[in-house]
């Protein structure tokens, strides 16, 4: 059995609201007890978690295990940094603590005590691979542990973190309200786009694009299933493209994709499961990444499968 000798914390304490700042105090009351000697690399401003993991991995030391804590823009972040490093292969535990918290639902982490989970990455003997996604363009190289969207999904995104309602509802443990009430200021401001998907040999065109999600695994938005067949266990990404609807017929489409995940059959709806696919937008879009805002651009990016390994309990 692997002796464990210390543990490092890359911990964000503004992720979700306070949340991950109580997760890791229980994290560390626990190692505590056992005498496990731990230390806290917090986050201080946006982009720290790439910088952290970076440094944590190029010292390449055995016998510990880096494990973050925070919600998913810095798990993405950390999972960046490491692949930046010397040591890109380096695994990452995680202990979630954000609002949304879609890479636990979209691995199916079952555990949800941040003890318990702890006590699960101590004695776990190999990590577990798990699919990242990754998307290059010119000036943009980034690992992805969700999703990346462009148009809709992304304004939401903005709206929501542009709200004072956003904090407000964090703290009342309300992150995916938040989430849906700026769904709404999205489609009064949302239009439709050109897109160009280029898959393989396949090319298919959009002249009315509304909502375009690469994706990891089913989740976007703090548990809303976008693409329910996706999986980060079959090496491959989605994506969804959902064609400019208005009124009723987007109502229903979002009811269904709330309910029963039928919309992926919806003529409005086109969908695709692939190693690699480019996609290209214009005019200029919001962009979403785990997330994250992107600015709005003109993407052009090519977007293929990667695997990282993860200290974390989960079966496919
Ligand atoms: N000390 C800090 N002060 C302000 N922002 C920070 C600090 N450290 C990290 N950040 C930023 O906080 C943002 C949000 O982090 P994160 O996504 O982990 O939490 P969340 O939004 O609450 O959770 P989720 O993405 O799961 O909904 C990231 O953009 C990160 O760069």
């Amino acid at each position: 059995m692997t002796k464990i000798s210390k543990i490092e914390i890359i911990l964000n304490y503004h992720a979700g609201n306070g949340h991950a700042k109580r997760t890791c105090n229980k994290v560390t009351d626990f190692l505590n007890q056992i005498s496990l000697d731990y230390e806290i690399h917090p986050t201080k401003k946006d982009g720290d978690g790439v910088r952290i993991a970076k440094e944590l991995a190029n010292k390449h030391e055995q016998n510990i295990r880096i494990v973050v804590i925070g919600g998913d823009g810095t798990l993405n972040q950390c999972v960046n940094g490491v692949k930046e490093s010397s040591f890109p292969d380096t695994p990452l535990g995680y202990i979630p603590g954000g609002s949304g918290n879609d890479f636990n639902r979209g691995i199916k982490l079952a555990i949800k005590d941040p003890v318990i989970l702890m006590q699960a990455i101590l004695s776990l003997e190999q990590p577990r691979k798990i699919d990242v996604g990754k998307a290059v363009g010119s000036n943009f190289s980034h690992y992805f542990i969700n999703n990346i969207g462009i148009g809709f999904d992304a304004s939401t995104v903005y709206y929501t973190n542009h709200s004072s309602r956003k904090e407000f509802l964090n703290k009342l443990q309300m992150g995916t309200l938040a989430y849906l009430t700026n769904l709404l200021k999205a489609i009064k401001r949302q239009p439709a786009f050109k897109l160009d998907v280029d898959y393989g040999p396949q090319k298919k065109h959009f002249d009315s694009a509304y909502i375009v999600v690469a994706t990891n695994h089913p989740y976007f938005g703090g548990g809303f299933a976008i693409d329910p067949t996706a999986t980060p266990f079959n090496h491959h990404l989605n994506l969804v493209v959902v064609r400019k609807i208005t009124g009723l017929t987007f109502a229903k489409l979002l009811t269904k994709l709330v309910t029963d995940g039928s919309h992926l059959q919806d003529k409005n709806v086109w969908h695709i499961e692939r190693t690699n696919f480019t996609l290209h937008n214009t005019p200029k879009q919001f962009g979403q990444m785990d997330g994250e805002e992107l600015d709005k651009h003109e993407f052009d990016l090519h977007f293929k499968v990667d695997q990282h390994p993860f200290w974390l309990p989960v079966k496919e």
